[in-house]
């Protein structure tokens, strides 16, 4: 199966935050990679991965890192893929640096961000999924499933109220 999406991120020790946007991807079936590619520590490895990723297959890339966080906007500057950047939760400004980091990128060179933190990382593995959807009746369908379960999960814990 060729692999569509590819989740980088700066560190391990972000997979915490980044197994949120797999979990999506795995429930939905899309085949994907993940890998720890730095812009700061692995430069060359980063230029390389962004380079040759539409070549490789890949119709997404969703990049997560915290603090100085530029993973995501450097990876969208060497390729013309979707890029979803997600601001990683720091310890030392709680992911606003991150944040910051990542949403505010010079016009011409987009990364779609998302918020900070584990939902940000299931939105990113969902918008990855509603990119692909729109050329793969399979995984809108598939969507389409999660979506009506969310809502029905939504309304009885709504009832559960009292
Ligand atoms: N922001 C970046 C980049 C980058 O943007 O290239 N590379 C690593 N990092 C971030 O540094 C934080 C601390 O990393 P360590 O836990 O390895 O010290 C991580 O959140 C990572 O994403």
């Amino acid at each position: 199966m060729t692999i569509e999406v590819g989740v980088i991120m700066g560190s391990t020790s972000d997979w915490e935050t980044m197994k949120h946007a797999c979990d999506v991807l795995d429930e939905l079936a899309i085949p994907y990679e993940k890998k720890v590619v730095s812009a700061h520590r692995t430069p060359d490895l980063m230029f390389e991965y962004a380079e040759t990723a539409r070549e490789r297959g890949l119709k997404v890339i969703i990049a997560g890192a915290g603090g100085a966080a530029h993973l995501p906007g450097m990876t969208a500057a060497k390729t013309t893929l979707p890029v979803i950047g997600i601001p990683v939760q720091s310890k030392a400004l709680n992911g606003l640096d991150s944040l910051l980091s990542i949403v505010q990128m010079p016009g011409g060179v987009p990364v779609a961000t998302t918020a900070i933190g584990k939902a940000g990382a299931t939105n990113a593995g969902l918008l990855a999924a509603q990119i692909l959807s729109i050329a793969d009746a399979g995984v809108a369908e598939r969507l389409d499933k999660r979506r009506k379960e969310t809502e029905k999960t939504v309304l009885e814990s709504s009832d559960q109220l009292g």
